[in-house]
């Protein structure tokens, strides 16, 4: 299907309405590639990967409160309120800024859960940029990617806005110029549990760092593809067909896969002729967060 692009589901986010930001994007982004160079002492692994965020996404409307309550307005099927990245990364804000403000927080949901595209690192980096434009709270772009850290490994690119060559746990973050790209994206139907693939015994670990300039002429991969197919043979079925028509690879740690197609036009027609029993949509690269001009 044509995936929705971000601007023409809510144009503009509002920002007319008192104590109200309404239809603030939360992008998706893929992993071009994705090395898993090293392994630090408390488990959390070392990587090499590029970022690329997505004209496709979720959006998320904001109401302040004066009780300093932080409400969930419809949550995500299957996520409790205590664990939603959207309630923590709230919290979280609210504690670090000292704010005695509070908000009711409604998420509009269009990606797949466990799908490797980030859904709810960006849905969270949304709340915090959102949140501190609200609150008023002052906080700078690596003030709240540093925030960010705290709720997961893949949040701080959001803040940050722009395609980006990562390194550390992704923290560590450069911009990256790329040319506008069509894609489409494939998810198998069941997401992936990140954790899970991390901690299998077969990952490879040691793969050997480049310099961003190996990354534009040589040769990458996703060292976390392996483990996810052997584990979850869907994600390798997926990689098979979308192969047939472009070069395919996973993102994160699944369970989408994404081809780079040459025009609108094949990305319509690949992801049209999806099998039924997964989902494709035709995607496009997005230059800028659309909150990028939020943070100086
Ligand atoms: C695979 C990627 O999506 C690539 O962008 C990210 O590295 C994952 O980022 P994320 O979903 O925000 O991950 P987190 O919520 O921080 O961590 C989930 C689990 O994945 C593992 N994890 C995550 C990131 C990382 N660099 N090393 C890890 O070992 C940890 O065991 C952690 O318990
Ligand atoms: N607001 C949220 N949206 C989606 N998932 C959330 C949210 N809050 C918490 N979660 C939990 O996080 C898990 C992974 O979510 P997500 O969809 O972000 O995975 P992902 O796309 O694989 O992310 P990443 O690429 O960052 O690993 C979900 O299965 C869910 O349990």
């Amino acid at each position: 299907m044509d995936a929705t692009p971000l601007s023409a589901r809510t144009g503009a986010p509002r920002t007319d309405l008192p104590g109200r930001l309404l239809g603030c994007p939360a992008p998706a982004k893929i992993n071009l590639f994705l090395h898993v160079v090293g392994r630090r002492a408390d488990g959390y692994h070392l990587l090499q990967t590029a970022f690329r965020l997505l004209d496709w996404g979720d959006t998320l409307d904001f109401a302040l409160r004066e009780d300093g309550a932080i409400r969930r307005v419809n949550g995500v099927p299957g996520v409790p309120e205590e664990e939603d990245l959207v309630v923590r990364a709230a919290r979280l804000l609210q504690r670090a800024a000292g704010t005695r403000l509070g908000a009711d927080i409604a998420l509009h949901k269009a990606l797949p859960l466990g799908g490797g595209i980030g859904g709810g690192s960006s849905d969270a980096a949304t709340t915090l940029i959102a949140l501190n434009r609200l609150w008023n709270c002052g906080l700078s772009r690596a003030g709240l990617q540093a925030l960010g850290l705290q709720l997961g490994a893949d949040v701080p690119v959001f803040v940050f806005g722009r395609d980006a060559f990562a390194e550390g746990v992704g923290e560590a973050l450069q911009p990256l110029a790329l040319p506008p790209a069509w894609y489409v994206i494939v998810f198998p139907g069941t997401g992936v549990p990140t954790a899970e693939i991390f901690r299998a015994p077969e990952l490879t670990r040691d793969t050997a760092p480049i310099k961003i300039v190996d990354f534009v002429t040589g040769t990458t991969r996703n060292d976390l593809q392996p483990v996810a197919c052997s584990r979850f043979p869907e994600v390798r079925r997926v990689i098979d067909w979308l192969a047939q028509h472009a070069p395919a690879r996973m993102t994160g740690s699944g369970a989408c896969v994404f081809a780079e197609v040459a025009s609108e036009t094949d990305a319509r027609r690949i992801a049209g002729s999806c099998p039924a029993q997964w989902q494709a949509w035709k995607v496009r690269s997005l230059a800028r967060h659309p909150l990028y001009e939020w943070l100086q």
